[in-house]
């Protein structure tokens, strides 16, 4: 890692009492490669700490914005910064861990030996002891001696994701980093993103896996055909709530107090209400036990990330938040 700069402003004090910079801002990308454009005007931010989801279909420019950000590809038009500085910058580079959705490492390198080589070439310094602490977080300590050569897909996945953490970077861009993972694996690398955000490290995560991210992300955004086709949290994107109940006896005055909660649609004993605000259940619930209904099951619930992404792919467009 390069050493940190000094940056004073003009009254003398440091820079650092301003509140960090996004992880990543990058406005206006554009990419065309030949008559094909795959990157149509696409911004966002990625804020310090956040782990943000890059959603979208196949061939939707997720891979082609990542490398953008990352200067692997040059935009025809738009703006990067990373960590406050342009994506090229050695400083920014330095603090941001990379795992790229296809890769190979030197299969006559050992997995201790493609790590000590990338920490070099970071130019960061980081213990022996570290880095295998990293081999076994990604549950390769028995490993590290084989040639990356004889590995599995899924092992070198855990070896690249050994790879982009072990500096200690600021930001960390994932390209798709649990495609060849077991579910066991997937679920290591769930928590593993959950430390990193508790440690304040920023994640851009590409994954296809919508319940990862669900579990996992912040903020969405989601890409169609090269641009933004709905971006937010995922309160904002999942918004409506519903509820789910299975209910005997309802006469009209159950029926009514069920409506003036919120729509209702009904099949057999099965209720669903659409609310804005769960913390009406328990009156719900309360006020039909009182009218004389009998309650089996209540499960509160809203639309899956799935469910939003295919209605939004479908139709093209959000409607709150594009
Ligand atoms: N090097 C390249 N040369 C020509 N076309 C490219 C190149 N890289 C990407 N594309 C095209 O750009 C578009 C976006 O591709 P990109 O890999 O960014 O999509 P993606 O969202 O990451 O897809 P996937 O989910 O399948 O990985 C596609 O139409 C693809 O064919």
């Amino acid at each position: 890692m390069s050493a940190t700069t000094a940056r004073p402003d003009a009254a003398g004090e440091s820079f650092a009492d301003l509140p960090p910079s996004p992880a990543v801002w990058c406005s206006g990308l554009r990419k065309r490669y030949r008559r094909r454009t795959a990157v149509d005007g696409v911004s966002f931010t990625v804020e310090r700490g956040e782990v943000m989801g890059l959603l979208g279909p196949n061939g939707a420019g997720k891979t082609s914005v990542i490398k953008m950000l990352l200067g692997l590809v040059r935009p025809d038009a738009g703006e990067v910064l990373l960590l406050g500085r342009p994506g090229s910058d050695p400083f920014a580079r330095t603090r941001v861990g990379y795992l790229p959705e296809l890769f190979r490492y030197q299969p006559w390198l050992t997995a201790a030996e493609v790590l000590k080589l990338h920490v070099r070439l970071a130019g960061a310094t980081v213990p022996d002891e570290r880095r295998r602490e990293y081999l076994a977080m990604v549950g390769l300590a028995d490993r590290a001696g084989d040639r990356v050569g004889g590995f599995s897909k899924g092992m070198q996945q855990r070896l690249g994701l050994a790879v982009a953490l072990v500096a200690g970077p600021e930001l960390v861009i994932l390209d798709e980093p649990t495609s060849a993972l077991d579910p066991l694996g997937r679920a290591d690398v769930r928590d593993l993103l959950l430390s990193l955000k508790d440690r304040g490290v920023a994640v851009l995560l590409n994954s296809h896996l919508i319940g990862e991210v669900e579990r996992v992300c912040d903020r969405v955004v989601i890409l169609d055909k090269g641009r933004v086709a709905a971006s937010g949290t995922l309160a904002e994107l999942l918004g409506q709530r519903e509820l789910r109940l299975r209910l005997d006896e309802v006469g009209p005055a159950a029926a009514a107090r069920l409506a003036a909660a919120g729509q209702v649609t009904s099949g057999g004993d099965a209720y669903t209400v659409a609310l804005q605000d769960d913390a009406v259940i328990p009156d719900i619930v309360a006020d039909l036990v009182g009218l004389g209904v009998r309650v089996h099951a209540v499960e509160p619930g809203r639309i899956s990330l799935e469910e939003r992404l295919l209605d939004i792919l479908r139709t093209g467009h959000s409607e709150e938040h594009r």
